[in-house]
């Protein structure tokens, strides 16, 4: 069966490569940068209308491309000290206070613990509703570790590993991280699909 092609709205490199390495057994996944306005709220809720806005336009700017779909995914970095946040603002966070400013938010805490957040949204034409997929992967905040090539992730380090996401291989960060849950959840809903 020839493999459905899906928009991937990010413009976000690192974001991409990991998800045509999570995917691209299965997906054709081809990434197209629109700038949608930043909306606040629940994560679910800012993922679907983050969705809905990026299939229009990408309807309207690739008219004529097959395509199987759309996707857009949001980040998050939830520390539990202060009841999830910075949350859906960790871009923010770490673009003023970098990764010592991240760890010294949390100076006053003995809980270090987090959670890296996925969340994705998949809808075939703008006629439909997104589905929404959460990924989560527990870990907690320590010192930066490893190569600096990937937001947040020298500081995150994993539950059950005593390496840091930017410590760890690709492929094992891409066999445990938020984004490859939210993905394998995304794939197994277009296998039931594609089965109906
Ligand atoms: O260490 C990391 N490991 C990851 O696995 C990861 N995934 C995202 N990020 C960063 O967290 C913020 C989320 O923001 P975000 O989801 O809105 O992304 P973005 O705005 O860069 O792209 P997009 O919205 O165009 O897709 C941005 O600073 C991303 O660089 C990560 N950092
Ligand atoms: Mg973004």
């Amino acid at each position: 069966m020839q493999k459905r092609t899906v928009v991937f709205v990010t413009g976000n490199a690192n974001k991409l490569r990991e998800v045509q390495q999570i995917c691209g057994e299965t997906l054709n996944v081809i990434s197209h940068s629109v700038d949608l306005p930043e909306l606040q709220g629940e994560v679910e809720d800012i993922s679907k209308e983050k969705c809905k806005l990026a299939v229009k336009e990408i309807e309207r700017e690739l008219s004529g491309t097959s395509i199987d779909g759309v996707i857009v995914e949001d980040t998050s970095l939830c520390y539990n000290a202060l009841g999830g946040l910075p949350g859906p603002y960790i871009k923010w966070f770490l673009d003023k206070t970098g990764h010592d400013g991240l760890n010294k938010i949390l100076a006053g805490y003995e809980d270090k613990s987090a959670y890296a957040l996925c969340t994705l949204s998949f809808v075939k034409s703008s006629k439909d509703e997104p589905n929404v997929f959460l990924g989560k992967t527990h870990g907690k905040i320590v010192p930066a570790r490893g190569p600096n090539s990937f937001g947040w992730d020298p500081i995150f380090l994993p539950d059950g590993f005593d390496k840091t996401y930017a410590e760890l291989d690709k492929d094992t960060k891409n066999s445990i991280s938020h984004r490859y849950r939210a993905f394998e959840q995304l794939l197994s809903f277009l296998q039931i699909e594609q089965t109906k």
